[in-house]
């Protein structure tokens, strides 16, 4: 990492908690908002210690992606600035938006890159208000020092119950009987139209939503049957098949339920489509990238598929929309949209009033543990990393957070700093090449920890430092 770079992440931590821009300026005295807690400080011990030095209002959140209103109130009460937007940005935007805020709450759409990171200078941490974390550069918000947080099974259910209802719906045709009517054309007919009971359904990625779905098709009377790449205990009576095309061989829904890899880029193309029973279906709500679109319209207009229902695309609209969704966003679109027995919908699997209230309150409360107190237990980027709150009986105990690269001879280092003091506790983790320590001292003296500061900021390995107190 460039001299330049480690000078960044510095200010970003600096920033978050107005130490400043030299550890010179770092505050020993209480803030005001911390002033304003001293009544409670003093008649209720044992009560959690709302730490500073940072005064809560100076936090910036944005959301964008029509985050749930519950995220709203909880950042609220936390008395952070909230500014929310329905849609996501465009680039250009969202690097001017970014260099100013300590956290940002997104859905699937906003690209998080290593360009855009780049400029987040005062970011803490990321919330992607849903399942997938494939729209964020994971290992450079690690490097620069942002732990994301994602919500890894709220939506779950939604997604499975989705599924459902497309394939009853694929097996009888509905969406071109619902469009004809709509139309005026009344056409009563069963060729082709089928009960879902006896059938098999094939489900690609047995996680928390695979397996969801599994329960659910069992009480239909599907025979399920699944491939993972790991060994997974199979729930109701389904079955783990030992590869990609006996599943293919032997189902006639197949529903994919992996995530965005570099492994699961176009999973099913055109040898898979061509492994599937003749008149199978294939149902993706995972990401647009898994499946080959026009492998897929072309196994449809050989009626080698017998319909197909999509939520996911390789390109989304940023927002809602008359006429989005066109052959400038995918150039196979008018291809695509002229296919019968297709149900498309717009990357709606998880959305359902539940699941995003549910997102909206784990997501929240997931960036304000770790906003408030350091806590970085479910993030996905980062060690897991917890300590119990503080209470006020622990008055002079100052609570560091160092966010270092992983390398020997880091915690000798770090303890020599802090050796003045008692260390309380201390958690340590490494996640790839970051590592995290936190660390409660005490009999700090508020003097104490402009000194502490300035001698971790002078440590080598160290990426960020916020001290708690
Ligand atoms: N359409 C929508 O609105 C939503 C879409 N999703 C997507 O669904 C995906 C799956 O979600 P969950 O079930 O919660 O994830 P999960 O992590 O619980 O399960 C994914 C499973 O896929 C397996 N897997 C990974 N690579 C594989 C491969 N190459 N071949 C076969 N199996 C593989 C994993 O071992 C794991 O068991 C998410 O990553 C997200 O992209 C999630 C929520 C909503
Ligand atoms: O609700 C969203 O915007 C995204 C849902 C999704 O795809 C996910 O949770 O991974």
């Amino acid at each position: 990492m460039s001299a330049l770079n480690i000078e960044n992440l510095q200010n970003t931590f600096q920033n978050a908690v107005n130490l400043g821009g030299s550890p010179g300026a770092v505050s020993t005295s209480p803030t005001q908002s911390f002033m304003n807690t001293l009544p409670r400080r003093l008649s209720t011990s044992k009560q959690q210690k709302i730490l500073k030095p940072f005064s809560t209002g100076d936090m910036k959140i944005l959301l964008l992606e029509n985050v749930n209103q519950t995220a709203i109130e909880i950042f609220n009460k936390q008395g952070y600035q909230v500014e929310f937007l329905k849609g996501s940005l465009p680039e250009e935007e969202l690097i001017e938006k970014i260099k100013d805020v300590h956290a940002i709450g997104i859905r699937s759409k906003t690209k998080l890159t290593a360009k855009v990171l780049e400029h987040a200078k005062n970011l803490v941490c990321i919330g992607c208000f849903c399942i997938g974390t494939n729209q964020v550069d994971l290992n450079f918000a690690a490097k620069k020092g942002i732990a994301v947080f994602n919500s890894p099974f709220s939506n779950s259910r939604s997604v499975a119950e989705l599924v459902i209802a497309e394939i009853i719906s694929l097996a009888r045709q509905l969406g071109d009987r619902s469009i004809e009517l709509h139309t005026g054309t009344w056409n009563k007919v069963s060729n082709k139209c089928w009960e879902v009971r006896g059938k098999t359904l094939g489900i690609i990625g047995y996680g928390h939503i695979g397996s969801q779905l599994s329960v659910l098709a069992e009480a239909m009377g599907l025979h399920v049957i699944y491939y993972d790449v790991v060994t997974i205990m199979s729930l109701g009576t389904a079955k783990q098949v030992s590869t990609l095309d006996e599943l293919l061989n032997n189902a006639d829904f197949v529903s994919l339920h992996v995530p965005e890899t570099p492994e699961t880029k176009n999973l099913l193309s055109a040898p898979q489509f061509a492994a599937m029973k003749d008149g199978a279906y294939v149902i993706n709500a995972s990401r647009g990238t898994v499946v080959d679109i026009p492998s897929l319209i072309a196994a449809m207009k050989a009626k080698k598929l017998a319909g197909a229902a999509i939520d996911v695309y390789p390109a989304e609209p940023r927002k809602n929309g008359v006429g989005a969704f066109c052959d400038d966003l995918n150039k196979w679109t008018s291809d695509l949209i002229s296919l019968p027995n297709l149900i498309m919908t717009p990357h709606i699997g998880g959305s359902t009033e539940e699941a995003q209230s549910a997102i909206g309150i784990e997501v929240s409360n997931s960036l304000s543990n770790y906003i408030n107190e350091g806590n970085s237990v479910g993030s996905v980027n980062f060690p897991e990393v917890s300590l119990k709150a503080l209470n006020y009986d622990q008055e002079n105990t100052v609570r560091v957070l160092y966010i270092h690269q992983n390398i020997p001879g880091v915690l000798r280092t770090v303890n020599n700093i802090l050796s003045n003091h008692n260390i309380d506790k201390q958690f340590s983790d490494s996640h790839g090449d970051i590592a995290y320590l936190m660390a409660d001292i005490s009999s700090v003296d508020q003097s104490d920890i402009k000194e502490i500061y300035e001698k971790l900021n002078q440590t080598d390995a160290k990426i960020s430092i916020r001290l708690l107190y």
